[in-house]
């Protein structure tokens, strides 16, 4: 991989190495834009094939979360880090905590949370070393474990988007395939059961399957098969490049809609959906529940105030909807274009230098 080539095209601001010996952290810090505010991004911790990939990863889950904050409203960049390990096997306290340090060194350039792999036990250690650090226990009046709130962005933004391919936001009724039952999609099964849908689900792990099926009436299906099952709906809640070109010949589905980041394998599988007339709610749109409870911390945090800001994921479905509609494009770019404008507004908007004493990271 040519780095400093990749940055420049997908115009990347910073990365940033960690290494620590003694306990084995090796993290990588990809900073993407700073336009909105300083980039916050959860942490990854995984087992990657490579180094390759995981600096990859990094950079591509950083430029989303760009997009996320962006289309969120949020006055924020976009940031992530993954750490390279085990999570069942490798963590520590000293590696959290030297993780913090890093993150202290970057003196609020980013801020982290929770990701697939670290715990809110996790941000508590990397709030030992540092306050740029959110998703951080209740017991601190911090905001916790952001899955439930995910779940709840997802469930309304699905709504939006089934009434877009229904004619109404109910999903009494309705069939949903729910890929990958864990933290994010246990929490949205509930809400969909609630509603009276019926859930067909799959998981690599057979206890969260077993889970569904015992609380929620859930039908369960091989991993491979959650594709092709006959359904209204298929939530990927999983791992991201599910809608690819092996998986949308076998999609029935008329609605995608999911917690899951980077669904599509690559842009053209957004394109080819779109012309098979599915209703795509953008995962970067749908998903961001939980960076939007997280990100109230930074303004002492309420949970009535997060909640309502969860709301208008459902209007910000409909509005790239609205987009898409209007200007004769896919919803992942009418998305694009959504996030881009308003960074491309406030970017212009700044022309002046006027110290603000009141910025969010000086009423910590
Ligand atoms: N947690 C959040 O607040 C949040 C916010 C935004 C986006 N997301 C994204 O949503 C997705 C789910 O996040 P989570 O926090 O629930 O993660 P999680 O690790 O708790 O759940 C993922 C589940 O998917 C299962 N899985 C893995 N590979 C699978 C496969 N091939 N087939 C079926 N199931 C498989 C895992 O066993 C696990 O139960 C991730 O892509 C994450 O990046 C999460
Ligand atoms: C809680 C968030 C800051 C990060 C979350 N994992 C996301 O992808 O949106």
């Amino acid at each position: 991989m040519e780095i400093f080539k990749y940055l420049e095209q997908y115009d990347y601001e910073q990365v940033v190495f960690c290494q620590d010996k003694q306990s084995g952290l090796k993290a990588i810090i990809a900073i993407h834009d700073t336009t909105l505010g300083p980039a916050l991004g959860g942490t990854r911790m995984w087992t990657y094939a490579s180094e390759e990939a995981a600096i990859e990863d990094a950079l591509r889950l950083a430029k989303g979360m760009t997009y996320k904050n962006a289309a969120a409203g949020l006055n924020l960049g976009g940031g992530k880090t993954v750490i390279i390990g085990d999570p069942r096997k490798d963590k520590n306290e000293e590696m959290f905590r030297a993780f913090g340090r890093y993150i202290q060194g970057l003196n609020g350039r980013y801020i982290t949370a929770e990701d697939v792999g670290t715990t809110v036990a996790d941000m508590d250690l990397i709030h030992e070393e540092t306050d740029y650090v959110t998703g951080i226990s209740p017991a601190f009046g911090s905001s916790g474990n952001p899955s439930p709130v995910t779940a709840y962005g997802v469930y309304r933004g699905m709504k939006a988007a089934a009434k877009e391919a229904f004619g109404t936001d109910s999903l009494e009724g309705k069939t949903i395939a729910v890929q990958g039952v864990g933290n994010v999609a246990y929490n949205l099964c509930r809400h969909l059961h609630e509603e009276g849908a019926q859930l067909i689900v799959t998981d690599i792990n057979k206890e969260a399957v077993q889970r569904a099926v015992e609380e929620f009436g859930a039908k369960a299906v091989e991993p491979d098969e959650i594709y092709s099952v006959d359904c209204d709906i298929y939530a990927p809640c999983a791992l991201g490049a599910v809608i690819n070109d092996e998986t949308i010949p076998q999609i029935k589905a008329k609605v995608i809609a999911g917690a899951a980041n980077n669904q599509l394998k690559d842009t053209k599988h957004g394109d080819i959906i779109h012309e098979m007339g599915i209703v795509y709610a953008p995962d970067y749109v749908i998903n961001a529940g939980g960076v939007i409870n997280v990100a109230d911390e930074l303004y002492g945090y309420n949970a009535e105030r997060a909640m309502k800001k969860v709301e208008t994921i459902y209007n910000n479905i409909e509005k790239v909807i609205e987009i898409a509609k209007r200007d004769g494009i896919p919803t992942y770019k009418a998305a694009d274009r959504m996030a881009e404008e308003r960074i491309e507004r406030m970017r212009n908007s700044r022309s002046q230098f006027l110290q603000n004493g009141h910025h969010i990271l000086s009423r910590r």
